[in-house]
C-alpha cells in the first residue's frame, strides 16, 4: 500500500429506487471522481459501499446536469431510469423546482414531480433498429433467433425481453448470464423475463448487464412495455410489478414515461485512506 497519506474524502448519497440501490458521487466541476477501478470497489458490498449502479453527476451545456452511469463490474451504462429517478428527487429537493432536464448518453431527459410524491421520467424514444440496440447482425428485433424468440430494444442501453408463463419458475441466475453474453449483443445485454397476467398488469424479474439480479430495472420496464405493446400483448400504458415494487410505464408520442417512488437511505463520506487503496 502507498506510504503517502492523502486527506482527500469523498462524499457520497445513497438512494434507491425500489431496491435497485444507488451511490450518488457529486463530479461537477472540474475534477472527475469516479474511475472504473474506483467503481468496481465501491460497488463491492464486503470490502466498498455497494450498490447495483454508481450516478456521477456532471456539468451540462444542454440540461441543468449531465448523468453518467457505472454498474458495479465497474463497466458504463448509457440508461439507468431508477438513478436518473433518484437523482432528480434529490436535486428537485434540493433546488425547490418541480421539474428538470437530465443529460445522458441516449438524450436530454425531463424529470417531473407528481402531486403524490412520485417521480416521473421521460426516457426518450425507445431504439428499434438493429444497428442502435445495438445486435451483431440483422435479425428481426422482436423475435430474435434465441430460445423463446425473445424481443430486442434500446432504451440507451440494450434490453432483451422474454414473454413467458410463469416468471417464478425462471432460472434467472443461469439464463441471466447467459443471455447478456450472447455472440448477438456486442454490448452485452440486460435481461427481463416478463409475464402478461390476467389482470393486464406485468410481473418482470431482470438480470442486468454488469450488476446481475436487480431488484427493479427502470429502463427495463420501459424496454419491456414497448416489446410487449409492439408484439400486441399491452396497451401503450401498462403498470409493471418487479421484486422490488411498481412502475407506471406510459409510452407517449414524446417518449417513454416511467414513474415511481424514490428513497434517500442516507449520506456518507468515504475514508481517505480507502480511498487511497481503491485507486
Ligand atoms: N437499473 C437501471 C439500468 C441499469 C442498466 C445497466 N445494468 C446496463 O449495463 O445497461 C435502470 O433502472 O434503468
Amino acid at each position: 500500500m502507498n506510504s503517502a497519506v492523502s486527506d482527500q474524502t469523498l462524499p457520497f448519497v445513497k438512494m434507491h429506487g425500489l431496491g435497485n440501490d444507488f451511490v450518488i458521487v457529486e463530479s461537477r466541476g472540474p475534477e472527475r471522481r469516479v474511475s472504473p477501478q474506483l467503481a468496481r470497489a465501491l460497488g463491492d458490498r464486503n470490502f466498498g459501499v455497494g450498490f447495483d449502479q454508481l450516478a456521477e453527476l456532471r456539468d451540462s451545456d444542454r440540461a441543468d446536469l449531465r448523468l453518467e452511469f457505472w454498474n458495479s463490474d465497474g463497466t458504463l451504462s448509457g440508461a439507468c431510469g431508477n438513478a436518473t429517478r433518484c437523482v432528480a428527487a434529490r436535486e428537485m429537493n434540493r433546488t425547490g423546482q418541480d421539474s428538470l432536464t437530465i443529460e445522458t448518453a441516449h438524450s436530454v431527459l425531463l424529470a417531473v414531480r407528481c402531486p403524490d410524491g412520485r417521480v416521473s421520467v421521460n426516457m426518450g424514444q425507445p431504439q428499434r433498429a438493429w444497428q442502435d440496440i445495438p445486435l451483431a447482425r440483422d435479425v428481426d428485433t422482436l423475435a430474435l433467433p434465441l430460445e423463446g424468440h425473445p424481443a430486442a430494444i434500446g432504451m440507451g442501453n440494450p434490453h432483451c425481453i422474454r414473454v413467458v408463463n410463469d416468471v417464478t419458475t425462471v432460472a434467472l441466475t443461469e439464463l441471466g448470464p447467459r443471455i447478456e453474453h450472447d455472440p448477438l449483443f456486442p454490448q452485452r445485454t440486460n435481461v427481463e423475463f416478463v409475464e402478461i397476467r390476467s389482470d393486464g398488469t406485468l410481473r418482470l424479474r431482470v438480470w442486468e448487464r454488469g450488476a446481475g439480479v436487480t431488484l427493479a430495472c427502470g429502463s427495463g420496464a420501459c424496454a419491456t412495455a414497448v416489446a410487449t405493446h409492439l408484439l400486441g400483448l399491452t396497451p401503450r400504458a401498462v403498470d409493471i410489478e418487479m421484486d422490488g415494487g411498481w412502475l407506471s410505464i406510459d409510452w407517449r408520442e414524446d417518449g417513454v414515461w416511467m414513474t415511481g417512488p424514490t428513497a434517500h437511505v442516507f449520506d456518507g463520506t468515504l475514508n481517505a485512506d480507502w480511498l487511497q487503496a481503491a485507486q
